[in-house]
């Protein structure tokens, strides 16, 4: 069985109604570099106070264009950053205060897949290496058996295992690094714009295969992306983002069918038709186009 029910592996295991993930208004500010020596620079507030709740199963969307604070949000939900204020509870642990030694249960139960796979796989490593990595670096053996299991699971043949990222399709390298973040049998997936690097005739066969994973493995789903119709497709609950601030939240088909916010009646409106979306064109090209 690709993931059985998990043993003991940290605190909080989530209950009925308790969410897997609390994020109570968060705020994370960057410094800027200073450009007068009279006065003070005001940082980037790349988060104004974002909160949110995803709960157990849930698949749910994070949508917003290029600099909304998507990517710094996700790094604050994985512990890869920290907030300037507010708290980010993940099965029921506050883990904005933890030291990063006590962060280990969530190095397990919370795994990540980032847009470019080219860049996200080590170039000088087997495949098979770089599946197990997630395992080997947290002290657990990796067995043949297991690289196979998750290949075959990505939809890779076993002998995939013997090559190197570079002899595979962009399409292919997502489902190594899929494989990958399946490995160590984590409980939640964060996908930060997982399909926008692709060609856009695999993308909905990579939108598909996180689906169905997501199924199987009873996995709770964070997904992030500047498409609404790329949420659309895979989240049952969205959050629109729009200059570090969440402007609205519900069902995904809801929010498609009757927004509320005017930044999403703008992001639903720029869909993409069905010829335009064909050739490629995402939402915030057309938002781009819109605006020139
Ligand atoms: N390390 C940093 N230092 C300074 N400013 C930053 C840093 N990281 C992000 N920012 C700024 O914070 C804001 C939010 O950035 P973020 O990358 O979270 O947005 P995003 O919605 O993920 O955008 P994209 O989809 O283009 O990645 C932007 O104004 C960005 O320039």
């Amino acid at each position: 069985m690709l993931n059985p029910p998990p043993a003991d592996r940290g605190p909080g295991e989530p209950g009925v109604s308790e969410p897997v993930i609390r994020v109570i208004d968060v705020r994370r500010d960057y410094p800027r570099a200073r450009t007068s020596l009279l006065k003070a620079t005001p940082p980037v507030h790349a988060l104004r106070g974002v909160s949110l709740e995803v709960q157990p199963g849930e698949r749910f969307g994070i949508v917003g264009e290029s600099g909304c604070g998507k990517s710094t949000l996700l790094r604050i939900i994985a512990a890869l950053d920290r907030p300037t204020s507010g708290q980010v509870v993940v099965e029921g642990t506050d883990i904005t205060r933890l030291p990063e030694r006590r962060l280990k249960f969530l190095r397990s139960n919370l795994q990540l897949v980032f847009q470019d796979p080219m860049s996200s796989l080590d170039p000088r490593m087997r495949v098979r290496d770089i599946i197990a990595e997630p395992l080997v670096v947290q002290g657990h053996p990796a067995s043949g058996a297991r690289v196979r299991e998750l290949l075959e699971a990505v939809g890779l043949s076993a002998d995939a295992g013997d090559r190197y990222p570079h002899q595979f399709s962009g399409g292919q390298r997502q489902r190594i690094s899929i494989a990958r973040a399946l490995a160590p049998r984590p409980r939640i997936l964060i996908a930060d714009e997982p399909v926008s690097a692709l060609d856009v005739s695999v993308r909905a066969q990579v939108l598909n295969l996180i689906s169905d994973l997501v199924d199987e493995l009873n996995l709770t789903l964070v997904f992030v992306s500047h498409d609404l119709s790329v949420i659309k497709h895979v989240c049952d609950r969205v959050a629109v983002m729009h200059a570090g601030s969440v402007v609205e939240t519900g069902p995904t088909g809801q929010v498609y069918a009757t927004p509320t916010h005017p930044y999403t009646r703008r992001l639903v409106s720029a869909i993409p038709t069905l010829p335009r979306a064909l050739a490629g064109a995402t939402t915030s090209d057309l938002l781009k186009g819109a605006a020139e």
